[in-house]
């Protein structure tokens, strides 16, 4: 270690950390519920954000129109000392909203002071003989703790394909999770939005009214659902304080982690009329009801599936007027079965392409062939930019772990581990690391369950982990070979029940070359994952070796 950095990682004792039991990385739900819970139980701990301020992927994510497509009211903690005064201003909260969230929760749970912002965390090793993570930081700093549990999150490393030229371009080009902090005047200027997932929607949506003029460039288009947004009144408030109690008990006993689960007739158990009748009413709540409140076999079933898909395009035709508008945005043959690619919520968004200020590329007819100093050359022609927005998604799930260099027992990292597939201990651990534990990861309910509920529901798993090991003195825990591969073999063999594999989804992996396609998510559903970290809880922390 040179000088300097033997200095910088000194400035540790200095800053009074000491010796700490848990270092947690991630100020979004996740590691921010850690922290306020393991430090209510006693232990020392802090929390370390690559960011500048806490919210996690709201820190991040605040590109023009960016919200959240779970209703606020089942976005949020389920601490009664932060929800009996916090008054939602929209059904769907903005990134300002959802920040100003943040800073109650903070109000209440008095977090910052141990939360270290602008700290990314780079790397890690174990020492077998102090049973000690050493966690290196960008800047040099390293900070020492017995457990090390990284949240941080589904979407830590954002991903922009390997386009030709991508930096000859001269105007502003971001990508939506790393927008700007001061904001991007988009007013009057020429846009480009290349992808359509949640992000997408969400930028076409807002920007193309204020852009003199906007180009879409879809490849797969996203199934998008009505939100039905509207501002909350004040009765609204009144009435989900009224439900919270109810609501927020249901969410550890649906699929995912909603107050609402599928229901429970097949689509074709009713007759036509009566079919017609429910997939109209679950339309016209909007939201991801569309998703996860519908019928109980649309994930498994391709029939099933059509005709849901069905419904959701004649709603859609209603609303383009252009029969090309129509074929890319809902296509006669769907792309992919309904729902096993994250639908994102729109507004007006099928109003907007339509505009006369907009164009959309389709990119299975025309080719992005590379950038250029003004814009985007296609297979047909060059288009010039002011401004390019990549909405190109996330090596999602295990990115950001496979990303850091965090040693192995044997000297591997996490990446290499993974490199032909993803081997975990209940969704929160993989051998070779010991002592290590990550949520709203891999092999857990992550992308398939809302955000807060994974928080509160992994997290209190891995709370009472780590009460257990103290009373215990356990000081080493590792996760053992054959219960992470008969994890894996069963979440792949529920997933294989499931269309899930038949879309080219980030779900699968197969958003990212040369990353291995399987689910990434645990798929049989959040009660189903909760009892089997129960019963690991209860044999004594079964598929985990203790020392
Ligand atoms: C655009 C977008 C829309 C979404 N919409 C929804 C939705 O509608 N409903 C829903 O339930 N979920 C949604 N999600 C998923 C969302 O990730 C979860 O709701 C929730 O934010 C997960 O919280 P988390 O704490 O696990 O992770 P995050 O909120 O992602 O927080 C992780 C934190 O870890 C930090 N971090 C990462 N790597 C490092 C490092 N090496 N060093 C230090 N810090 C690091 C990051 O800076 C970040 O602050 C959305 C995600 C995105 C990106």
């Amino acid at each position: 270690m040179n000088i300097a950095k033997k200095m910088q990682s000194n400035t540790k004792l200095e800053m009074g950390e000491g010796e700490l039991d848990v270092v947690v990385v991630g100020a979004g739900f996740a590691g921010l519920y850690q922290l306020h819970k393991l430090r209510e139980k006693g232990f020392k701990v802090k929390l370390l954000e690559a960011g500048s301020d806490i919210g996690g992927i709201w820190y991040w994510n605040r590109y023009p129109g960016a919200r959240v497509d779970s209703h606020g009211a089942i976005y949020q903690y389920s601490d009664p000392a932060l929800w009996k005064d916090w008054a939602f201003k929209e059904l769907y909260p903005d990134w300002q909203e959802l920040r100003e969230y943040f800073d109650h929760v903070d109000s209440r749970w008095d977090l910052r002071k141990d939360v270290m912002l602008d700290t990314r965390v780079t790397g890690a090793e174990f020492d077998e003989t102090s049973r000690k993570w050493t966690i290196h930081t960008e800047g040099g700093r390293d900070f020492v703790a017995r457990f090390f549990v990284l949240c941080t999150g589904f979407a830590a490393k954002p991903y922009i394909p390997d386009f030709k030229g991508l930096d000859s371009f001269r105007g502003e080009i971001h990508h939506t999770g790393l927008w700007p902090q001061e904001g991007l005047d988009t007013a009057g200027k020429r846009v480009a939005v290349i992808g359509m997932g949640a992000s997408g929607v969400q930028v076409v949506q807002e920007t193309a009214p204020e852009a003199s003029h906007l180009t879409h460039f879809v490849r797969t288009p996203c199934l998008a659902i009505p939100m039905w947004q509207r501002t909350m009144s004040d009765a609204d408030n009144e009435e989900m304080w009224r439900d919270m109690p109810v609501d927020m008990a249901m969410r550890f006993k649906t699929f995912g982690g909603f107050n609402y689960d599928f229901s429970p007739w097949g689509v074709f158990e009713l007759a036509d009329e009566d079919r017609e009748e429910v997939f109209q009413r679950i339309w016209q709540r909007g939201g991801f009801w569309w998703w996860l409140n519908n019928f109980k076999d649309v994930i498994f079933d391709e029939k099933s599936n059509r005709a849901q898909y069905d419904f959701w395009r004649k709603k859609v035709l209603a609303r383009i007027k252009d029969p090309r508008l129509a074929e890319i945005y809902a296509p006669k043959e769907p792309p992919h079965p309904y729902g096993v690619k994250r639908p994102s919520l729109e507004q007006n968004f099928y109003e907007v392409v339509q505009r006369d200020n907009v164009d959309v590329v389709d990119l299975k007819r025309e080719t992005i062939e590379c950038f250029t100093e003004k814009g985007i050359k296609t297979s047909e022609r060059e288009y010039e930019f002011d401004v390019i927005v990549l909405a190109t998604g996330f090596d999602g799930v295990s990115g950001g772990l496979t990303s850091l260099d965090i040693k192995g027992v044997d000297g591997r990292t996490i990446g290499e581990k993974w490199s032909d597939g993803v081997r975990t201990q209940l969704g929160m651990a993989t051998k070779g690391f010991p002592n290590l534990f990550f949520l709203y990861g891999p092999q857990s309910p992550s992308g398939f369950c809302n955000g807060p509920t994974c928080a509160e529901a992994q997290g209190g798993v891995m709370v009472k982990i780590l009460e257990n090991l103290r009373a215990e003195n356990v000081t080493r825990i590792e996760a053992q070979s054959d219960a992470e591969e008969a994890w894996r073999k069963f979440c792949l063999e529920v997933a294989d029940m499931t269309l899930f594999p038949k879309a080219d989804s980030w779900y699968m992996g197969a958003n990212i070359p040369g990353k291995p396609r399987e689910l990434l998510m645990y798929p049989a559903g959040l009660p189903a994952y909760l009892e089997a970290c129960e019963k690991s809880i209860a044999e004594g922390l079964s598929g985990f070796q203790k020392a």
